[in-house]
């Protein structure tokens, strides 16, 4: 079983985002956060502190828990209206009440480095240039990086969410895998599963695929981040059981997390360059 580590390719991505920051205007990046979700706020600042190492400029724009949706929206207005700011995000999760989906439309296409406004998702469907979410991209680098073919291929991504499942589904598509997705109405999850060569997790429950979701061989990547009890992080594949029907699996964590933040870089980095 080959290990899938994202480390390397992470630091590879984050000097390209670096030379092309250097190529131009100094890109600046607006994080927009109105939660106090500990582990969405550990990946704002290491989004923070990346950017700082690559010559990015990162603006936390802070509108605590307790924001409306107005003025999340007004927020996302005006930021996508300054001409010095090339990328900009919105963090989830939101205040009760607030749709990420309904705000990120206020986001400039053109900002969009995590893919978050409809737009980009449906340019990313019709096969038109759009920043595709970083943490669905950052699987597509994973799988290129390590050159598993996925030409022809079966895939399987489990999870269905606007973030990670429907637009990794359509970069999938594009490189002419036949893809199916599994959700949680999905019936016996472990007979679809079964039928991957490449097989996504993109769930986020601990565990939720083990060695009896996996074709002997299979190349399994694990988006799933989630909080253990002793303050570290699991996936949502049973790392040792799959490892001994695998032939390939990414890391929880050292795989798919660092290369999100990179690509998230790389993109704002090309955002700033767009004529
Ligand atoms: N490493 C990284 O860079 C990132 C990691 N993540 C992590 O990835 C995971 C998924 O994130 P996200 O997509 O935002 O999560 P969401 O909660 O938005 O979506 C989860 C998806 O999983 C499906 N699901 C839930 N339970 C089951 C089940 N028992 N069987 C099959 N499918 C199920 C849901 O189905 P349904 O639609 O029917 O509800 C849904 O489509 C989380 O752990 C998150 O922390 C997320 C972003 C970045
Ligand atoms: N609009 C939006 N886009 C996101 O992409 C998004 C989001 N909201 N909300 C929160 C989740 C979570 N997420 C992570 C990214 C990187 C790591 C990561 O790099 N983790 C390290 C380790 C972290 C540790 O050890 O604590 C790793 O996997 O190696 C984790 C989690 C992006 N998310």
């Amino acid at each position: 079983m080959k290990t899938l580590t994202g480390k390397d390719l992470a630091a590879a991505i984050r000097a390209q985002a670096q030379a092309e920051a250097a190529a131009g205007p100094q890109p600046r990046l607006a994080v927009v956060v109105a939660t106090d979700d500990e582990a969405s706020l550990w990946y704002v600042r290491s989004i923070a502190k990346a950017a700082a190492g690559v010559g990015i400029a990162c603006d936390v724009v802070d509108l605590g828990r307790d924001a409306t949706p107005g003025h999340i929206g007004e927020t996302l207005a005006r930021l996508s209206a300054d001409a010095n700011v090339h990328g900009l995000m919105l963090q989830t999760p939101l205040p009760a009440g607030a749709s990420a989906q309904e705000l990120a439309a206020a986001i400039d296409p053109r900002k969009d480095v995590d893919g978050a406004n409809p737009l980009s998702l449906g340019r990313l469907a019709a096969g038109l240039p759009a920043f595709p979410p970083a943490t669905a991209a950052a699987v597509m680098a994973l799988l290129d990086h390590h050159e598993v073919e996925l030409h022809g291929r079966r895939a399987v991504v489990v999870g269905r969410s606007t973030v990670v499942g429907k637009p990794l589904a359509h970069l999938l598509l594009d490189r002419h895998a036949t893809v199916t997705v599994c959700h949680s109405r999905t019936r016996d999850l472990a007979s679809v599963t079964a039928t991957a060569e490449v097989l996504v997790a993109a769930v986020g429950r601990a565990g939720l695929i083990g060695a009896g979701h996996v074709a002997h061989g299979a190349v399994v990547i694990d988006v799933g981040t989630n909080p253990t009890d002793d303050g570290g992080l699991t996936g949502d594949v049973d790392f040792e059981a799959v490892s001994r029907v695998a032939g390939a699996l990414t890391p929880v964590p050292g795989g798919v997390g660092p290369v999100t933040t990179a690509l998230l870089l790389r993109h704002t980095a090309r955002a700033a360059n767009l004529p």
